[in-house]
């Protein structure tokens, strides 16, 4: 029997994590963009694999460099910027037929000092960062947006009931517990359906909103069922997004027995363990609309 031959499989290569700072100051009142910039092309590249020969190999280095260079013209949304290098990319080499382009962002805000919100000096603002992935695929563009480390909590209106129990069941059932997460959210919008002009800054404030107004609103019976009505919200909200994923950790605040110390605890005192913790992740889809394989295996994990 002869063995198969040894091939090049699924390749793609670029600059990872390219940190750009865009300062807008048309103005005295300086704006400021801070992003993490990923850039992967796909292609032919299988003389250099093979070969050795770099004729299709466009440098990281110049992908870097592109990234410095279209920031001058102002970064605009995460997604639009990286639409721009997609675009760039695939319309000036004919042998890249696509790529991955992300970014995460960063938020800064205005410090207000006196009472007055500073023209130039920012402090960042929490743990939270926004999230952005186009992936080309021929004339195909897939635009994924998302937030991450949105760290949300509610110190009542959540349970955890009416599960089976065997005999390694310790697990007391509640009516009223901490409930605590780390959102993370990815959501794809329709492929033709945003167009130029769309603002993904304000879908994605929108999206976020949503998202904590749902995680507040209705009692939990299981994060299961809060991380649902969650990505309902947004698909309920927003016609032009597809469906959305969402990857929730779920952060045990366990009650501390203070009867040693004659002391009772009506779910005040806690002890916040880090691990192990619960991890619940799903997509909330629409019925008979399609996921792109090439969209979400882009995404590293499951959000
Ligand atoms: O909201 C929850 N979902 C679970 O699946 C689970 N499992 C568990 O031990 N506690 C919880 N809480």
């Amino acid at each position: 029997m002869t063995e198969p031959a040894i091939v090049l499989g699924a390749n793609q290569y670029g600059k990872a994590e390219v940190r750009v700072v865009k300062v807008t100051r048309d103005t005295a009142r300086h704006e400021i963009d801070d992003l993490n910039v990923t850039s992967q092309l796909r292609g032919d590249f299988t003389a250099a694999h093979l070969a050795g020969d770099n004729a299709h190999i466009v440098p990281t280095d110049t992908q870097k460099n592109t990234i410095f260079a279209f920031a001058r013209d102002g970064i605009g949304s995460p997604e639009e910027f990286l639409l721009r290098l997609a675009d760039h990319f695939t319309g000036s080499f004919d042998w890249v037929s696509g790529g991955r382009w992300e970014a995460e962002k960063f938020a800064w805000q205005r410090i207000v000092a006196h009472g007055e919100p500073n023209d130039h000096a920012f402090v960042r603002s929490g743990q939270e960062v926004r999230t952005a992935l186009v992936v080309a695929d021929g004339a195909d563009r897939h635009v994924i947006a998302g937030l991450k480390d949105l760290t949300v909590l509610k110190t009542t209106q959540s349970g955890f009931e009416g599960y089976p129990k065997d005999r390694y069941t310790t697990l007391p059932e509640t009516r009223d517990r901490i409930l605590a997460t780390d959102v993370s959210a990815r959501w794809r919008y329709r492929g033709a359906g945003v167009n130029a002009g769309f603002d993904y800054n304000d879908a994605c404030d929108s999206v976020r909103a949503l998202l904590l107004e749902a995680f507040t609103e209705a009692y939990s019976a299981a994060l299961q069922t809060t991380l649902f009505d969650m990505g309902r919200r947004v698909l309920e909200r927003h016609d032009e997004i597809a469906e959305i994923r969402l990857s929730m950790p779920n952060k045990h605040h366990f009650v501390v027995d203070l009867s040693p110390f004659g002391l009772d605890n009506p779910n005040e005192v806690f002890y916040a363990a880090d691990r192990p913790y619960g991890l619940i992740e799903a997509a909330v889809v629409r019925e008979g609309v399609e996921s792109p394989a090439a969209a979400w295996d882009a995404v590293v994990g499951f959000c």
